[in-house]
């Protein structure tokens, strides 16, 4: 990228500096733009940009309308370049002095020039990965820099992460190369709802590819390819806790329940789709509660026979599982559980007896010297709203809002995908500290994200509108400023990755 005059400061505010672009430069929308010393400098971000022109609009109207008609041929004005040029908005978002990064408080020298950003500029973005996520590299409007944006795994995690986007966009892809940066490490345990079974790579490329998958990913499925895990879960491992915000209950099915619970013990579910019937329970409430485990679990009772429609929940078998799950995580695993075989219900429901099961596993340790050790845990959901929207909120507490509540003090964490941000309460979007932003064309859902940011990006409407697929935009705690980002795709990524030595990625500054 040319480190040559780009443009001159020739107005503005802090937060709208005006810049005039040298013709040939080629300023976009969300490029960043540098002005001061190598030594102390300001990073600017572009944010929008208008014609100005020398020449009264009038004038214009008539030499636009000579050449149109076919009148004009020799109409042209004098020093086009001088007379007819671009201004550009930008907003200064750092100010670099060495390896410190200050957010501005003060406006860049009037008249000065700016440039476009290079990779030297940016050299104190880059730190040692190790511990850390790669999010993707720096980019300047759509020109990928060569540095690369690692977040703290720890803090992340556990501060919860949001990623946000219309549908197309990338955020599964942006999740898998997150996930790949850190498998092997053994320091985060990282579980992953899969409803669309696209994380490990049954029928092409995934996590399954990593050099340390053997050890450090394991795959749960109804149908496992060989070496993997059987998804089976034993009906006797559901709590009633676990459907709480999960599956709509009543007050009289709620107490229907606790009935069971309470005379049958671990058998309760089994015997509400057996249809046996308990004193004070009316024949209703059973009936209606078979129909909803038939749904959520696919479990109904048939000639005389326990039957399934998705191989998930059994009478018989699994009821190891979900022990086996939590000690992947807490042996610093990412599990990939195929959810895609279950419905929406039976999908948040198992991963709300997972979560469950370690949160309390985090919980009861808290404050042991088994705790210290213990690595930080991530869920990742998708559709995040089917559990974090205000009005299953509102229901009742699930797992789900706990965790995004109070997770952080036990080390457990969400990482939230979502196309509507919008219909998550702010309370839980202001605790999600790391909010990678990826293209939407939906007003509503902009203005909710840009609102619960962890920096202001109050300008940054227009480029939010405007990312490519894999265009992203990191507002967390632990970066400095909202870090304009490209994601690789997930493909070019790993065969790219595999061919790099893990250790001439360490880049120290
Ligand atoms: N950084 C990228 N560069 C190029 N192509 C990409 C990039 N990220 C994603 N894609 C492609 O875009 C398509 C959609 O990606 P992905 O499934 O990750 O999007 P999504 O936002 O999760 O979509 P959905 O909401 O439907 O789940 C995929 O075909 C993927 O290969």
């Amino acid at each position: 990228m040319a480190s040559e005059v780009a443009g001159q400061i020739i107005g503005g505010t802090m937060g709208e500096v005006l810049i005039r672009e040298k013709s040939d430069s080629n300023i976009e929308l969300g490029d960043l733009l540098v002005t001061g010393t190598k030594e102390s400098f300001t990073i600017l971000q572009v944010f929008d940009i208008r014609y100005g022109s020398q020449i009264p609009e009038l004038t214009r109207e008539l030499a636009a309308g000579l050449i149109l008609e076919g009148r004009g041929e020799r109409v042209n004005f004098l020093d086009e370049a001088l007379r007819n040029y671009r201004v550009v908005m930008a907003r200064p978002i750092a100010n670099v002095t060495g390896n410190t990064v200050r957010t501005p408080k003060r406006l860049p020298p009037f008249f000065s020039t700016v440039r476009h950003v290079t990779n030297e500029d940016l050299r104190f973005l880059e730190t040692d990965p190790r511990g850390k996520v790669f999010i993707g590299n720096v980019r300047s409007g759509s020109k990928v820099l060569d540095i690369k944006v690692h977040i703290p795994g720890e803090e992340m995690f556990t501060h919860h992460v949001l990623v946000a986007a219309t549908t197309g966009r990338g955020k599964s892809n942006l999740v898998k190369v997150m996930l790949w940066s850190i498998i092997g490490t053994g320091k985060f345990g990282v579980l992953v709802l899969d409803p669309h079974d696209e994380y490990y790579g049954r029928s092409g490329p995934g996590l399954k590819d990593h050099p340390e998958a053997k050890r450090f990913v394991r795959y749960y499925s109804p149908k496992p390819p060989p070496g993997q895990n059987s998804l089976v879960i034993n009906i006797s491992s559901i709590e009633p806790e676990h459907l709480e915000g999960i599956i709509d209950l009543t007050d009289p099915q709620r107490e229907a329940i606790a009935i069971y619970r309470r005379k049958l013990g671990n058998h309760w579910v089994e015997n509400i789709i057996k249809g046996v019937v308990e004193e004070k329970v009316p024949e209703r409430s059973i009936s209606v509660l078979q129909r909803k485990f038939r749904v959520a679990l696919g479990v109904y009772y048939e000639d005389n026979q326990f039957k399934t429609n998705n191989d998930t929940f059994s009478v018989s078998s699994g009821a190891s599982t979900l022990d086996q799950i939590v000690s992947d995580l807490v042996s610093g695993k990412v599990v990939i559980v195929d959810t895609s075989r279950l419905t929406d219900e039976g999908e948040l429901l198992v991963g709300s007896m997972i979560a469950n099961k370690v949160f309390s596993r985090y919980r009861d340790a808290k404050g042991s010297d088994d705790f210290r050790h213990l690595p930080p845990v991530s869920i990742v959901i998708e559709e995040a709203p089917r559990v974090l929207a205000e009005d299953k909120i509102v229901e009742g507490d699930n797992i789900y809002s706990t965790i995004a509540r109070e997770g952080r003090k036990f080390k457990v964490g969400l990482l939230a995908i979502t196309q509507l941000t919008s219909v998550i309460p702010r309370t839980v979007l202001t605790n999600m500290n790391t909010k990678i932003i990826l293209g939407n064309e939906m007003a509503l859902e902009r203005s909710a994200i840009i609102q619960s940011a962890a920096q202001d990006l109050s300008t940054e409407e227009r480029n939010i509108a405007s990312l490519d697929k894999g265009e992203a935009i990191v507002s967390s705690i632990f970066t400095r400023f909202a870090v304009p980002v490209y994601t690789p795709e997930f493909e070019k990524f790993i065969s790219s990755a595999r061919n790099v030595k893990k250790d001439a990625e360490l880049v120290v500054e």
